[in-house]
């Protein structure tokens, strides 16, 4: 097996698929046995991406050792979830392409960071962009932003996974990757909350905004380049996921609009809506760095059930009036 992949949810199973139409052979590490047979036996992963016919070089397993042989992993586990998963496979050496969405909680650290910290031998890549699974594994065409430090590896690591409708674009901004695609899920979710409450378009389009400047601001404490958060991993992202029900943390958001209550909507869900477990620690990570976030604090406050929708609402519109720069 050539290529591994670590997490049998939507993006690992969409990820797969792209590896294996470069005619790799794939193994898919699922959780859950019923993804591994679904994926054996009917070439579908009807848990976490139904519909999609999958190609018959990636096989599914469900034993972390069986990675072991691999040349390259991609890691697509949940955010919080990815120290624990690392950190029970052995020592690694082969490159670890993240493609996870989110910052620890408690510790406030980026993937890259828990990486390392899980397998200090290995090559850390950050795969990040405007994605959603079930357009690349039905083969539509995207873009991603690639980030790793060593330019000659990440021109090997790039010139494996790209395919004619899947293109990296290199970058050695690892945090600027990440802090992109972690924020803008905290964003999508003030975004379904402006579509659920029917606040209207223009209200959309100054919160992506506004928020991008959040995420820059936050992104420049952290160490970040403000052209990473202006590419595919920062603000391309983020006007995908502020714009569609296909996204998980938006569709969070539109049902915290409509006036669900937050508990009971996550613990409804089966997939993983990431800005949710993001926003606390980001809301903690941006005070610590003397960062205003105040979007993200709003939605802080209504994933805690601790203000209304029009009272998050009201206090933004009354922010004292300031000049638009950072
Ligand atoms: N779905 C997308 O379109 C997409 C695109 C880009 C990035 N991502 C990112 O990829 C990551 C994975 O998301 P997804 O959409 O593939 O997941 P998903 O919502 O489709 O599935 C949930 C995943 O969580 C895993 N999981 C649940 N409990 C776990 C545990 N205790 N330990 C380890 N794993 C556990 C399940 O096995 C499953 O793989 C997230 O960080 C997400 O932000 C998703
Ligand atoms: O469904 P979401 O909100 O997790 O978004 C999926 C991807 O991150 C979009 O790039």
């Amino acid at each position: 097996m050539r290529i591994g992949v670590i997490g049998g949810g939507a993006w690992g199973t969409a990820l797969a698929q792209v590896a294996a139409a470069g005619g790799e052979e794939t193994l898919l590490w699922a959780r859950e046995p019923e993804v591994v047979e679904a994926v054996n036996l009917r070439r579908e992963n009807s848990v976490f991406l139904p519909g999609i016919s999958l190609s018959t070089a990636i096989r599914a397993t469900d034993a972390l050792d069986d990675l072991a042989g691999c040349e390259a992993l991609l890691v697509v586990t949940p955010a919080q979830h990815m120290r624990r998963v690392l950190a029970g496979l052995p020592a690694l050496a082969v490159p670890l392409v993240l493609c996870s969405k989110g910052i620890e909680e408690g510790s406030a650290k980026l993937m890259h960071q828990v990486a390392h910290e899980a397998q200090p031998a290995a090559a850390i890549a950050v795969l990040s962009g405007p994605t959603f699974a079930h357009e690349v594994a039905a083969g539509l065409p995207a873009a991603v932003t690639l980030a790793i430090a060593d330019q000659a590896a990440g021109e090997a690591v790039a010139a494996r996974i790209a395919r004619p409708n899947f293109r990296p674009y290199l970058s050695d901004d690892l945090t600027g990757a990440e802090i992109g695609g972690a924020v803008k899920n905290v964003l999508a979710i003030a975004c379904g909350v402006v579509e659920g409450r029917g606040l209207g378009q223009n209200a959309r389009a100054a919160i992506i905004s506004r928020g991008f400047a959040e995420m820059t601001r936050f992104g420049l404490a952290r160490g970040a380049r403000a052209e990473t958060l202006a590419g595919l991993a920062g603000l391309g992202d983020l006007v995908l996921t502020c714009s569609s029900t296909s996204s998980r943390n938006f569709a969070l958001g539109k049902g915290l609009g409509e006036g669900a209550d937050a508990k009971a909507l996550l613990a409804d869900r089966k997939t993983v809506a990431e800005g949710a477990f993001t926003a606390p620690v980001l809301r903690q990570a941006a005070a610590d760095a003397g960062v205003e976030m105040p979007i993200v604090g709003a939605v802080c406050d209504l994933l805690a059930g601790s203000a209304s929708v029009d009272a998050v609402v009201e206090n933004l519109l009354s922010r004292p009036l300031r000049a638009e720069g950072l």
